[in-house]
């Protein structure tokens, strides 16, 4: 006999099981069968399997590899009475480029989520008749606006052989065997990962074959325009052109290269550069002008549908919300309206300087999953997704009237942000202590490691691996402007930010005396009668107003949006 775990007296019958059992599909039942507080179906009170929802990542890691070099060329001169003429192999090409973009169409990380890696073009190897071979193709990665990108990992093959030829040299040798005899006669030996010889070499060629001195290890010009190391960006406006992340490895020589007044017809070339591999770690944090912060169930869902078109899911359980869901609310029909300040002046000087603002005509506002007590300490999901509305420039506290204590849910509410704003602020001065260390002024010098925390390392330290000609060529080119150090995003903190309250569910009966409590709560707030519940000296407490509504009737609505768009203002 099967028994029911969540109902004892639910005996024998299978179906019955099932029924009890799942409080999601009893919600579904009972959602389908009686409408909700006798409200009918409608786009406001949908049944819980009517929604639509877009895959969606928020945070991601992706390996990026710039690409390999092509392969110098070993050829020949041949010609009609020129049967061995003077060498003429080209050079390879140049690796693909990786670059990064934040476009608006773009709302999720899960396509680069579920892709882990990319990877640009390897050039293409050198050709006889001094052709030099073809450039790898470029790879764009396309991000959403508001993703923050951080460095985890990076192996930059240039760097690393710089560091052991800095090794060698300190040990009184020279890792290209260049030990003081400048005559290039010396016979050095064969380095698999650097030189390529003819075709139909034989093996003894390996050993027999006078090599010059590898040349120095070579980066693409266009590293001067990748952000300094370790990456930090902080892409939160859309761009007009793609930011290089890692420029592609430097193609192999031809033979021309190694022709001297020794070695006439030189059998070898080098290989072409491996690509620089980088692992970042994409954190999406959305840009929504509004936020809405609620215990689960509270409404959010709800009043989001009730403003703008979204098809959010909805349904009578707690964490129906497990993602952010974006909508935006179109004021006006898409005319526009002027900030509502402007109408309030009768300045005319003042009101033609603010006129010529740009009209505003929508605002976006992001739902995300309700926040119950302690969620800092990992209870419900977390305070994780209090990310999403960390830039939001307001915050709306939805708060359910039929629950019992309106005035003690906010507070809790408050106390949950004030905890995700605490962890924030640790974690930035933890990440300023880090970067204060690496950047304090002074000139770290190690025979091993180079200075990567510096902003354009080749122009600083490295530049002794570049001849004065690359030098001076260099200059010109390029300057410490161009190297594309984003500024850190410095956030106000969250409770300086304007914020109301939306008591949701006042169609629900006896709801009148929890709004007055909370409405005498907001003013003496207001009146700075009774602490911020933030428990913050700063925080905002301007008006702060409750507005209650029926989001499943669409009554009072309008008022929210009218009270965002003045906070917005
Ligand atoms: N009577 C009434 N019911 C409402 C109102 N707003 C929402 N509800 C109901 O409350 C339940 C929860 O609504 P949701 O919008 O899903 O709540 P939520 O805050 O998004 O919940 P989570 O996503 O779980 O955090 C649904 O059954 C809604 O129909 C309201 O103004 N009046
Ligand atoms: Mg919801």
């Amino acid at each position: 006999m099967v028994v029911c775990k969540y109902n004892p007296d639910c005996h024998d019958q299978i179906w019955s099981l099932l029924r009890c059992c799942s409080r999601m599909s009893d919600a579904l039942t009972r959602a389908e069968r009686n409408p909700v507080n006798g409200h009918q179906k409608s786009h406001l009170n949908p049944s819980p399997d009517s929604f639509s929802q877009t895959p969606f990542a928020d945070n991601c890691a992706l390996k990026i590899e710039a690409g390999s070099g092509g392969h110098g060329c070993i050829s020949f001169l041949r010609e009609k009475y020129i049967a061995d003429g003077p060498a003429n192999g080209g050079d390879g090409g140049s690796g693909g480029n990786v670059l990064i973009q934040a476009v608006r169409g773009e709302t999720s990380l899960h396509k680069l989520a579920r892709r882990g890696q990319m990877k640009a073009g390897r050039g293409a190897n050198g050709q006889g008749k001094g052709k030099g071979g073809e450039r790898g193709t470029d790879i764009l990665i396309t991000v959403p606006v508001g993703t923050v990108i951080r460095e985890i990992q990076r192996y930059d093959p240039v760097t690393e052989e710089e560091q052991a030829d800095r090794l060698a040299k300190g040990m009184g040798a020279d890792a290209r065997g260049n030990d003081g005899d400048q005559t290039g006669s010396q016979q050095h030996k064969w380095r698999r990962g650097k030189w390529l010889l003819y075709p139909g070499a034989l093996p003894s060629s390996f050993t027999a074959t006078a090599f010059p001195t590898l040349p120095r290890p070579r980066r693409s010009n266009l590293t001067m325009a990748q952000p300094s190391a370790p990456i930090r960006l902080d892409l939160d406006k859309p761009m007009s052109s793609p930011l290089l992340l890692a420029a592609g490895a430097m193609g192999g020589l031809g033979n021309p290269h190694f022709v001297t007044r020794d070695i006439t017809r030189p059998k070898f070339a080098t290989k072409g550069d491996v690509g620089m591999r980088l692992t970042l770690q994409l954190e999406l944090k959305i840009l929504a002008d509004v936020g809405l912060v609620g215990l689960p169930n509270a409404g959010k869902s709800t009043l989001l549908r009730s403003i703008t078109n979204s098809n959010a899911r909805i349904g009578d359980w707690a964490f129906t919300t497990l993602q952010p869901n974006i909508g935006t609310v179109v004021l006006d029909n898409n005319r526009g309206r002027p900030p509502a300040y402007v109408e309030t002046r009768t300045n005319r000087s003042k009101f033609n300087a603010t006129s010529q603002k740009e009209l505003r005509t929508s605002f976006t506002v992001a739902d995300i999953p309700g926040i119950i007590e302690d969620a800092h300490l990992d209870k419900g999901l977390g305070l994780g997704f209090l990310r999403h509305i960390e830039r939001a420039a307001v915050m709306a506290f939805v708060i359910d009237l039929s629950n019992d204590d309106a005035v003690s849910t906010l507070k809790s509410l408050w106390r949950e942000v004030g905890e995700y704003e605490s962890m924030k602020e640790k974690q930035l001065n933890a990440d300023t202590e880090d970067r204060v260390e690496t950047e304090d002024g002074l000139v770290h010098w190690s025979p091993l490691k180079r200075n990567v925390g510096s902003i354009s390392p080749m122009l600083e330290e490295g530049m002794d691996s570049y001849d004065d000609e690359q030098r001076v060529q260099e200059d010109i080119v390029f300057s410490k402007s161009l190297s594309r150090l984003l500024p850190e995003l410095t956030l106000p903190p969250i409770s300086s930010k304007p914020w109301c309250v939306v008591a949701t569910k006042a169609d629900f009966p006896d709801t009148q005396h929890k709004f007055s409590e909370l409405r005498d709560y907001l003013a003496a707030v207001t009146d700075s009668r009774s602490p911020h519940p933030s428990g913050r000296r700063n925080a905002w407490r301007k008006n702060i107003r409750c507005i209650p509504i029926s989001a499943i009737r669409a009554e009072g609505v309008e008022r929210v949006k009218e009270h965002v768009f003045e906070l917005l203002d």
